[in-house]
């Protein structure tokens, strides 16, 4: 089947300066594809693409077989009923409680009462741990905790895709463990396909399909998990062990 999300050529600039190049990216349904690189090498800004809250400077987005990249707002007001994202820093609404923030989508994308809606709201909550907080504000709350509310608000619209930019930066372990859970049983019950930009490589080898590595830009390699642990690319190795393998620089040594 082709993929729920495919990007062709796509290149991104800001203010003429080149960000992302030539990047060509396909993923299938329920695919768990987990975005890896070095901190400003684009990997959010390829995910505002997907969602569309950017427009490529070149290259075709094809998001459930719609090309998004020239759509107007309202054609993509209606994909993103079918699309979730969890920003890097949270992005919570702070004027509204937090099971105002889990039912915003809810009330924009659905017609459900709002009995339907609490119910919702009480169920996400407790999945990311927070039951009961529903009349707390955002302000008092710790990083990790609206990071959860935020992966909670982007399910509640029972999503088919859902988005994450770093989800378990700053959760402890015990938290980070579940919210790669929360990733992967989307995926087996409900097929959601999902791209996760993560800087946690035990996060990444545990949920991922395939890995695609971005730097400087350009995807460098792609494949799955062993492919990735097994990749000759040095830039690779080094990302994914944080240093320089001595055997890597005795290899490159060699005439
Ligand atoms: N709206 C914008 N306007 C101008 N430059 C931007 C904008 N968004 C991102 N950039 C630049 O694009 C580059 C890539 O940024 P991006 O946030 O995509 O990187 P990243 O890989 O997600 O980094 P990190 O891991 O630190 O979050 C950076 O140099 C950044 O400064």
């Amino acid at each position: 089947m082709a993929g729920v999300i495919k990007l062709v050529n796509v290149n991104m600039s800001f203010r003429g300066r080149p960000v992302l190049h030539d990047i060509n990216l396909e993923i299938a349904k329920g695919e768990i594809m987990v975005i890896i690189g070095p901190s400003g090498s684009g990997k959010s800004t390829l995910l505002r693409l997907i969602i569309g809250l950017l427009k490529p400077t070149g290259g075709e987005i094809w998001v459930k077989g719609q090309e998004i990249s020239r759509a107007g707002e309202e054609e993509m007001n209606k994909l993103r009923r079918h699309m979730g994202m969890v920003f890097q820093y949270s992005a919570l609404f702070d004027s509204m409680t937090v099971g105002e923030n889990v039912a915003f989508g809810l009330r924009q994308h659905t017609d459900l009462s709002e009995e339907e809606i609490t119910r919702v709201v009480r169920r996400r909550l407790r999945m990311v741990g927070l039951a009961g907080q529903e009349n707390v504000m955002p302000s008092e709350l710790s990083g990790g905790m609206k990071k959860r509310v935020s992966l909670a608000r982007a399910m509640a619209i029972n999503p088919e895709i859902v988005l994450y930019d770093e989800p378990t930066a700053g959760l402890d372990p015990i938290m980070s463990g579940t919210i790669d859970r929360m990733i992967t049983s989307a995926r087996r019950l409900f097929g959601v396909t999902s791209v996760v930009v993560t800087h946690h490589m035990s996060s990444a080898f545990n949920i991922a399909d395939r890995i695609a590595m971005i730097y400087g830009g350009r995807i460098v390699e792609i494949g799955t998990v062993d492919e990735i642990r097994q990749s000759e690319n040095p830039i690779v190795q080094q990302f994914i062990h944080g240093y320089k393998s001595s055997a890597l620089a005795r290899r490159r040594q060699k005439p």
